[in-house]
């Protein structure tokens, strides 16, 4: 559906986009995650058409951004990070304004138009001034509008930016619904966690490079793998004690050693460790703290698919 091949931007000596390879098939929930000035919003504009790469290449359904950029307009929805909205217009009169620009006129375009007011959840508010929604009803709005020629691929530029949390749930089910369509889904974010949950790919990019593009599920597996402790003795004279009788447990592959607590990897497939601290305090080693590492999804994405030349 979306594939690229060393697809490159240069504005100047810098690289906005550095040789970025994606390949993503239909039905695909992509989460593009980066910092600001990443590259995200570069990579999906030269998807859609509206900016040329320097080089490399951008295919959607087969179609080459160099030689069919029309045919691929016709296929893809883009909706950019900010928009405006006309202030005298309603939530009905902009979407069949935008729906006439695709040439969906009569009774077409007043079904067309209700069916994504309906996909939106946006009905309720059809005869309100467009300017007086909220965020969160206005990124729906525009979402709508991408909706209306039913592109089969859409590249959403940070949907669920200023949202309120509610609205996010609300735009992160809108875009699970959509993935289940089955149209192939570009969301960019700069938050990991709010789109791994929803995505069945992400791709991390920092500085135009694309330092991980991984199958979700394929890391929460390997990453579940391993639960990680963390415990703290009463005494740091204690460490020592703690390590030795910790190495070489059967339950444990690895520990790392802090500056006051102990980092115990567990076994792949470990996920009773209760023995641990009663053999520990047996051992005459009071704890302050014995828990298990909140996992960071950020880390584990780079950790596990760092060295694995991009690709899981
Ligand atoms: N027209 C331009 N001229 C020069 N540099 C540009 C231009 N457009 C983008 N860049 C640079 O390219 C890099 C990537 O920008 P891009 O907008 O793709 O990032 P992004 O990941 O979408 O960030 P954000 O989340 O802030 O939108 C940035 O360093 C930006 O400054």
């Amino acid at each position: 559906m979306i594939k690229t091949v060393d697809l490159t931007k240069k504005y100047g000596e810098s690289f906005a986009i550095k040789a970025i390879e994606l390949d993503l098939a239909e039905g695909d929930l992509f989460g593009f995650i980066g910092p600001n000035g990443a590259g995200k919003t570069t990579t999906m504009r030269i998807i859609a058409t509206l900016l040329e790469p320097s080089w490399g290449e951008a295919y959607v359904c087969g179609n080459s951004v160099h030689t069919k950029p029309k045919e691929i307009r016709r296929l893809v929805g883009y909706m950019p990070d900010f928009f405006g909205v006309y202030d005298d217009m309603t939530v009905v009169e902009y979407l069949q304004f935008f729906a006439s620009a695709y040439r969906i006129n009569g009774e077409a375009r007043r079904k067309r138009v209700d069916e994504m007011l309906e996909v939106v959840d946006l009905d309720f508010k059809r005869d309100a001034f467009a300017n007086t929604l909220s965020r969160g009803q206005t990124q729906r709005l525009g979402l709508a509008r991408t909706l209306l020629h039913d592109p089969q691929v859409l590249l959403l530029d940070e949907p669920l930016s200023g949202l309120d949390p509610r609205a996010r749930i609300e735009m992160r089910n809108l875009l699970r619904r959509l993935g289940q369509m089955g149209k192939t889904i570009i969301v960019s974010s700069h938050i990991l966690p709010e789109l791994a949950d929803i995505c069945n790919k992400v791709g991390i990019i920092d500085r135009g490079v694309l330092n991980v593009n991984a199958d979700v599920e394929e890391v929460k597996r390997r990453v579940r793998q391993h639960i990680v402790l963390v415990i703290h003795p009463e005494q740091i004279t204690d460490l020592e004690k703690m390590e030795s009788l910790l190495v070489g447990h059967e339950k444990v592959q690895g520990v790392e050693r802090g500056d006051s607590s102990l980092r115990v990897i567990l076994k792949p497939g470990v996920q009773q460790f209760s023995d641990l601290p009663t053999m520990l305090i047996q051992n005459d080693i009071a704890l302050n703290q014995f828990s298990e590492e909140e996992l960071d999804l950020e880390a584990a994405f780079m950790a596990l698919t760092k060295g694995t030349s991009q690709r899981m």
